[in-house]
């Protein structure tokens, strides 16, 4: 699908197949055109080209459009956007057919499959925000849609509840089968939820696949970057091999002169004690040590953040560590990186 404002192309050839019983976040930057994308499924945006399939129905190409309301598809957005005026129970049967028993019935189903039954006669302005969000989504689930679009769903939420809320979601919407296409610039919410990602950038979709392979086989630095902190080095190649302070890097296929980033991020680097000016020997798995000296040191709950200064050339290091780690500035240490979580791309100008 193609989506231009303007003369920018805004969403620039995405491609996505929902599965039943499927989540698959839509992960991205904001302004990367999620929203748009999803807009454009659900039938409130209009597409410049592609087509949109339901169930191997064509529900919109650029010509025949199936309206919003007819596509059985589900929507639940940030603000819940519950009908003010409508009780628990009006706003859950809102988009429900059948008889008044049928729908009470299901209105009934569906409230006890998000714990809210006692809350059937209340309005919106007596719930809370978690409470209002299990109603949306039951609201959004009682026609049984053929997929589910959620833009960024939790993100009204406070920190303690949404974790809570997220998981009782998607046990929810495993239950019902439902394919779920949701929208998150949150990489942990995406990790926490997708059975597959989409990592969206600039209007395209970048990478797609489990959470697993996305985040330990990026495509870019950008995608490293994106999930986590991540430190660059910079090199030359000559003869399929990168030299850095941490040893030789393979390049194959990369032409003698060209530049590389190698890239890894802070929870990979190992520490070790300098021993009168000494540090370990060199190892397969992690290289070369290469000297470095605290520049800060932070804790930060689970874990201490400590940045070194590479005495080889200046460059800033990030590093992890679990639990309580706090050197004083300027103590010297030494760094190693461990090789099979390092990745090489060819250098990008001004990244
Ligand atoms: N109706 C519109 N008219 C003009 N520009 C628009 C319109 N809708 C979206 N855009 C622009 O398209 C780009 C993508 O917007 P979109 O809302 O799809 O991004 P997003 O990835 O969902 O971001 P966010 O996470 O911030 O919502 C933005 O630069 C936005 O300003």
């Amino acid at each position: 699908m193609v989506r231009s404002f303007g003369g920018r192309r805004v969403v620039d050839g995405v491609s996505l197949t929902i599965q039943p019983g499927q989540v698959t976040c839509l992960l991205g930057p904001s302004g990367c055109g999620k929203s748009t994308t999803l807009r454009m499924i659900a039938g409130v945006e209009m597409q410049d080209s592609g087509e949109i399939y339901v169930d191997g129905a064509l529900i919109c190409d650029t010509v025949f459009r199936v309206p919003p309301e007819r596509r059985e598809i589900g929507l639940m957005f940030q603000d819940f956007a519950l009908f003010p005026h409508l009780s628990v129970a009006g706003n859950v049967a809102y988009g429900l057919s059948g008889t008044k028993a049928e729908k009470r019935a299901r209105v009934e189903e569906m409230l006890a499959r998000v714990r809210m039954e006692r809350f059937i006669d209340m309005f919106p302005h007596q719930l809370s925000g978690g409470e209002q969000q299990r109603i949306a989504l039951a609201r959004a689930l009682a026609p049984r849609p053929r997929i589910m679009l959620m833009d960024e769903p939790f993100s009204g939420l406070d920190n303690r509840l949404r974790d809570g809320i997220r998981d009782e979601t998607l046990a929810i919407l495993k239950e019902e089968d439902t394919g779920v296409l949701l929208v998150t610039h949150e990489p942990d919410e995406a990790m926490r939820m997708a059975d597959e990602i989409a990592l969206m950038r600039d209007g395209k979709i970048v990478q797609r696949g489990a959470p697993y392979n996305v985040y330990t086989r990026p495509v870019d630095r950008a995608s490293v970057a994106f999930f986590s902190d991540a430190n660059r080095l910079r090199a030359t190649v000559e003869g399929a091999l990168a030299m850095t302070p941490f040893g030789r890097f393979l390049a194959p296929g990369v032409p003698d002169g060209t530049e590389v980033d190698i890239v890894f991020r802070p929870q990979h680097v190992k520490i070790d004690f300098d021993r009168a000016g000494v540090g370990p020997g060199p190892t397969a798995a992690d290289g070369t040590a290469a000297r470095a000296s605290v520049l800060r040191a932070r804790f930060m709950g689970n874990e201490s953040l400590v940045e070194f200064r590479l005495d080889h050339d200046g460059a800033v290091i990030k590093v992890t560590v679990p639990g309580v780690f706090l050197p004083q500035a300027e103590t010297v240490m030494w760094l190693r990186i461990r090789r099979d979580k390092c990745f090489v791309f060819p250098a990008k100008e001004g990244m």
